[in-house]
């Protein structure tokens, strides 16, 4: 993951310094890592130790502070000389686009593949109900591109995937196929392309480079609404590659008919293929997606964590990797262990605070700890006293500090609402007469209040 964090702090500085200055000084320089709390960074001699820190630690501090860090810190070590030639054929990561970002891709290898980031597979990719289906029509295409569904047009918002499924059909292909051509372009850089194509009178170079593909995929098919010439000129592609049987895949943010002022001819032919669309992933696909981005990086990251973060980030996936980083670049750069606390204080500023909540989960694990027990003996059907007591203080607390119902709080616990209802009243009553009793809700309820306290003082 700290690649992923100084693919961030770059992207900060980039925003700061001229593109000069970031050549210079920055795209040479190694990450090597967070240690105790502070980014360590490898320059290659000593003038540039000195340079990089009077001219730019003070910036590096504030990416730094940034990402979360309360006393960021960054040291610099100069690089031995064979780890200096082993870093300088190489590109430093491409800046990220802002915090909920995601690092763009490093170039591949082959040539057919080029422009397609070497992150979106299918391996790299979490099916849910949320994109089954977008999923297997992609995978499909793959298989018999030009055959099974020409084109396909897949829909849905921002951050769901749609270019991910995109390059994961031009992988396949370009793994079976090393000699097909697949072109990915936005349908901005069709537009300037052929706007350029245009003005330096090189109209054949542009056709030819897009109808000689074996695939092509166009990202945000949208945007070609009100321009008539490119529509003119993709009406065009789209007939010579069809014709020969050449796969096209298509994305957009809505169906063929929401897109104004599409051309008619050209909203019939999107449709003549599949149209299928990708909604946001719920709860358990997002903690696949977070454990699956963790793993990659070699990140143990606990699992209330990451279900912590797929509870704050609902919709897109983009801001959903990007809180983790945060999460995980405040913790190493404020040099303490990963827990609920330290992600919903790393989310704080991000997020408004009363979307962290306490969950049954917490409690019940508090109230075990507090008791001496272990939380399957509080959710168990045991009747002695020292079991029964904490059980209805555990139950008062959940009903008190989260949002959920009794038959909810039954069914966590194993009972049903009416034993619920029972343990609430009776601590109630019990409060301020059994001093045992009150004091351990209160501990308990501070406690567990810190998750908002260490959000609110943040
Ligand atoms: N099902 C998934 N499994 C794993 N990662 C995913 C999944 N869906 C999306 N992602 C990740 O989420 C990020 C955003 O996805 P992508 O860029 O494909 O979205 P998009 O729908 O094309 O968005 P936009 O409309 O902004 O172009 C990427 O980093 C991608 O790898």
């Amino acid at each position: 993951m700290t690649q992923e964090i100084w693919a961030d702090v770059l992207g900060y500085v980039r925003k700061n310094i001229s593109e000069v200055e970031y050549h210079t000084w920055f795209a040479p320089m190694k990450n090597l890592g967070v240690q105790g709390g502070s980014l360590v960074l490898g320059v290659r001699n000593s003038f540039a130790q000195e340079y990089v820190r009077r001219q730019y630690q003070v910036l590096l501090e504030d990416a730094l502070r940034d990402l979360g860090a309360e006393n960021p810190q960054v040291t610099f070590q100069v690089l031995p000389a064979v780890q200096e030639a082993m870093i300088l054929p190489e590109d430093p990561p491409p800046p990220r686009p802002g915090p909920a970002g995601r690092a763009a891709p490093d170039p591949a290898p082959a040539e057919n593949r080029k422009s397609l980031n070497p992150k979106y597979t299918f391996e790299n990719f979490v099916v849910g109900p949320n994109n089954n289906l977008a999923h297997a029509a992609a995978l499909a295409v793959a298989e018999s591109p030009g055959k099974a569904y020409n084109p396909l047009f897949i829909y849905g918002d921002v951050g769901l995937g749609k270019t991910h499924l995109m390059h994961a059909v031009g992988h396949y292909m370009a793994e079976r196929f090393p000699d097909k051509r697949i072109e990915y372009v936005s349908t901005e850089s069709f537009t300037n392309d052929l706007i350029n194509a245009i003005r330096e009178d090189k109209m054949t170079q542009f056709r030819n480079r897009y109808r000689s593909v074996d695939l092509l995929l166009v990202d945000d098919i949208q945007f070609l609404a009100g321009k008539e010439r490119t529509q003119e000129e993709f009406f065009h592609t789209f007939n010579a590659l069809y014709e020969n049987h050449k796969q096209i895949i298509l994305s957009s943010d809505r169906p063929p008919k929401d897109i104004q002022t599409l051309e008619g001819r050209l909203r019939s032919r999107f449709e003549w293929g599949l149209i299928t669309d990708i909604q946001s992933p719920e709860f358990e696909t997002r903690v696949a997606i977070l454990k699956m981005n963790a793993e990659q990086s070699h990140t143990v990251i606990p699992q209330e964590v990451l279900e912590l973060i797929a509870r704050q980030v609902t919709s897109n996936i983009r801001e959903l990797e990007g809180a983790l980083v945060r999460v995980v670049a405040y913790a190493s750069l404020n040099n303490v262990p990963l827990s609920r606390v330290v992600a919903a204080k790393a989310l704080s500023n991000v997020f408004a605070p009363q979307e962290v909540k306490v969950e049954m989960i917490d409690v019940l694990k508090a109230t075990a700890a507090h008791f001496g027990l272990s939380p399957d003996q509080i959710r168990g059907s045991g009747r002695a006293r020292e079991v029964v007591v904490p059980r209805q203080v555990a139950m008062y607390l959940v009903r008190d500090l989260t949002g959920h119902s009794l038959p909810e709080i039954g069914q966590f616990f194993g009972r049903d609402h009416s034993t619920v209802m029972h343990a609430v009243s009776k601590v109630t009553e019990q409060m301020g007469k059994d001093l045992e009793l009150t004091a351990a809700v209160q501990t308990l309820r501070g406690q567990l209040n810190d998750v908002e306290d260490e959000r609110e003082g943040a």
